[in-house]
């Protein structure tokens, strides 16, 4: 199975299962993320939704470059993009905190994914980039418009995106991506990271969830999302991404 669901003790763990892809995305694992949204808004018990990534290697490597690579078009890849980030979104403006434990790399997609997240709490040797530039794309599942969210300096999120290069830990806390950065075992950090939150009500973390979604429905944050995923749609279908993804896939051979 490229995903395993499990539930304990109030918190929902959703672990990416493809380490010998790096846990890159591809159409099962979207499906995984649909059924723990359901399951988030159909069962009261959980309180905090984590995602992680199996391997020490990797959180996520972005969309699974084989698989997509049959999608050339605009149409087809907005098709594939819209369809991640309309999840994203469901998935960013879930009712309870939810949080990105990164415990390896987390790049492209991977990255916003993360993004999407209202808490990055990551490996002190784990990196993270949006790298799409160098495939000579932009984010395309939301990610810029969720970065520009998180109150990161403008420079700063604008520099992350732009310059498409991944960042270490230490760089991650100095721009204000990173939540906390962890040595040892995740769980412990995650623990310690939901101590408190788990002293406090539920409702308490519903209502202030409730407050960040109803600021991104007046700011028309769905609206901006499926924009960027245009954008990257037409990008998507230039020679010079079709060019950089077989590039990085002969390398694989
Ligand atoms: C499609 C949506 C778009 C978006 O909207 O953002 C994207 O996500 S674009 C995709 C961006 N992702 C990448 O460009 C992935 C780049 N991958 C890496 O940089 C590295 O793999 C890594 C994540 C930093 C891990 O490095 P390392 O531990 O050294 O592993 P390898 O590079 O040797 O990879 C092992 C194995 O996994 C395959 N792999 C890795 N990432 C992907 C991917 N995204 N899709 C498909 N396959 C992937 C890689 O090809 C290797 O395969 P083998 O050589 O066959 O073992």
């Amino acid at each position: 199975m490229s995903y395993t669901i499990e539930e304990k003790e109030g918190v929902l763990l959703f672990t990416l299962n493809r380490p010998e892809r790096r846990n890159a995305i591809n159409d099962e694992l979207m499906e995984g993320f649909k059924e723990v949204i359901h399951y988030v808004h159909t069962h009261d018990t959980v309180r905090f939704l984590v995602i992680t990534g199996s391997g020490e290697k990797a959180f996520c490597s972005g969309g699974d470059l084989a698989e997509f690579h049959s999608l050339v078009t605009e149409e087809q890849a907005f098709s594939m993009l819209s369809k991640m980030a309309e999840i994203l979104y469901e998935w960013a403006t879930l009712p309870i905190p939810t949080i990105a434990l990164i415990n390896g790399a987390a790049v492209g997609g991977g990255c916003e994914i993360a993004t999407a997240c209202d808490f990055r709490i990551i490996a002190r040797e784990a990196k993270c980039g949006f790298i799409q530039g160098t495939l000579a794309i932009t984010s395309g599942w939301g990610g810029a418009t969720y970065l520009f969210e998180r109150g990161l300096r403008h420079d700063r999120a604008l520099k992350m995106l732009v310059d498409a290069q991944v960042y270490d830990s230490a760089q991650l806390e100095e721009v204000g991506f990173a939540t906390k950065i962890y040595d040892g075992d995740k769980f412990v950090a995650l623990d310690q990271f939901i101590e408190y939150m788990r002293k406090i009500n539920p409702g308490v973390h519903r209502a202030y969830k409730e407050i960040e979604i109803r600021k991104w429905a007046e700011k028309n944050l769905k609206q901006r999302v499926m924009e960027e995923v245009a954008q990257c749609a037409k990008l998507w279908e230039a020679d010079a991404h079709l060019e950089a993804v077989e590039r990085f896939l002969a390398k694989s051979k």
